[in-house]
């Protein structure tokens, strides 16, 4: 049998690093070799995610944990405050970055693109890792090029840190290139409670919402001459975006350089 893919898991003890510790142990080309978390140092992986590790700790060391485990692959589900130090060392190391971790701008993407070329590695920047939703943004930049009259609503859990989510801001990018930068909405409108009208990416309003009940929502709304389109994603649960992280963990091994969305791995 070919060598397993090794698999550091970052932020494993978090909602989708639970998630992501059960998928790797479940297919058969991976191994998890880390589990790396800030609050757990020395706690049995198995006491936390109720899945059998083989005596697998978290470690709340990631330099160690991808020197030490020879680790091919990080993924990373953590926190916009830590996410650039942590691909810069696993690029360091030579590991590749799979990321789910949303918040980090085009300069920064670009410039990791830079050192794992240099490194001679692949990595992944995925905003979103459900095929229904690299599908939702898909069809709505192909629907802009009709509709350019835009709107996004994305509705999260009230415990998402950033807004708009990163799967907003992709489908805003998406759509941008189909469509000319044009204001909407009325010249003369205002806001009478600030944001009402949401935000503003080349004209195109992004509404944010935050409830408990929610896990990953979005819809995009066109608007034409006496109709409405709407193209609406929904994750009912976290094990959506697991099929996206297991073929990246598997696909990074297989190029050079850092790829900035699931959907340049499908299509
Ligand atoms: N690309 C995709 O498909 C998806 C991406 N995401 C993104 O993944 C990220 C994580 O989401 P989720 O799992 O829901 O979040 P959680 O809050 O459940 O988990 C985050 C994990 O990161 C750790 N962490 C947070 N801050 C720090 C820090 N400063 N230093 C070290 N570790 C830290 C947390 O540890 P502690 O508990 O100690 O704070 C926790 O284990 C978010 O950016 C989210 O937007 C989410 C779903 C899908
Ligand atoms: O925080 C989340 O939960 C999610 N974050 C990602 C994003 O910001 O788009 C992906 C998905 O929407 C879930």
């Amino acid at each position: 049998m070919a060598d397993r893919i090794r698999v550091v898991v970052v932020g494993a003890k978090g909602r989708m690093g639970r998630e992501t510790v059960k998928a790797v142990l479940n297919d058969p080309e991976l191994e998890l070799v880390g589990a790396v978390d800030r609050s757990l140092n020395g706690v049995l992986v198995a006491e936390v995610t109720g899945v059998e590790t083989g005596g697998l700790q978290f470690s709340n060391d990631l330099d160690k944990t991808l020197l030490e485990t020879k680790a091919d692959v990080m993924v990373d589900f953590t926190n916009p405050a830590v996410i650039k130090g942590n691909i810069d060392t696993a690029i360091q190391y030579g590991v590749r970055p799979v990321v789910g971790t949303t918040g980090m701008t085009p300069e920064e993407i670009a410039a990791w693109d830079e050192s794992c070329k240099e490194r001679g590695i692949g990595g992944v920047i995925a905003p979103n890792f459900a095929i229904g939703a690299i599908l939702m943004m898909r069809f709505a930049a192909e629907a802009a090029r009709f509709l350019p009259h835009v709107e996004i609503i994305e509705m999260h859990h009230d415990q998402k840190l950033d807004a708009p989510s990163g799967t907003a801001i992709k489908t805003l990018e998406l759509i941008a290139k189909e469509r000319e930068k044009m204001g909407q909405g009325h010249p003369d409108e205002h806001e009478s409670i600030a944001g009402s009208r949401g935000g503003d990416y080349e004209g195109m309003r992004v509404h944010s919402v935050r409830l408990p009940g929610y896990v990953a929502h979005q819809q995009v709304i066109f608007g034409g001459l006496g109709q409405t389109l709407t193209i609406r994603h929904d994750s009912i649960n976290r094990e959506s975006f697991m099929p996206g992280v297991v073929m990246s963990c598997k696909e990074v091994m297989k190029y050079e350089g850092m790829v900035y969305g699931l959907e340049n791995l499908l299509f």
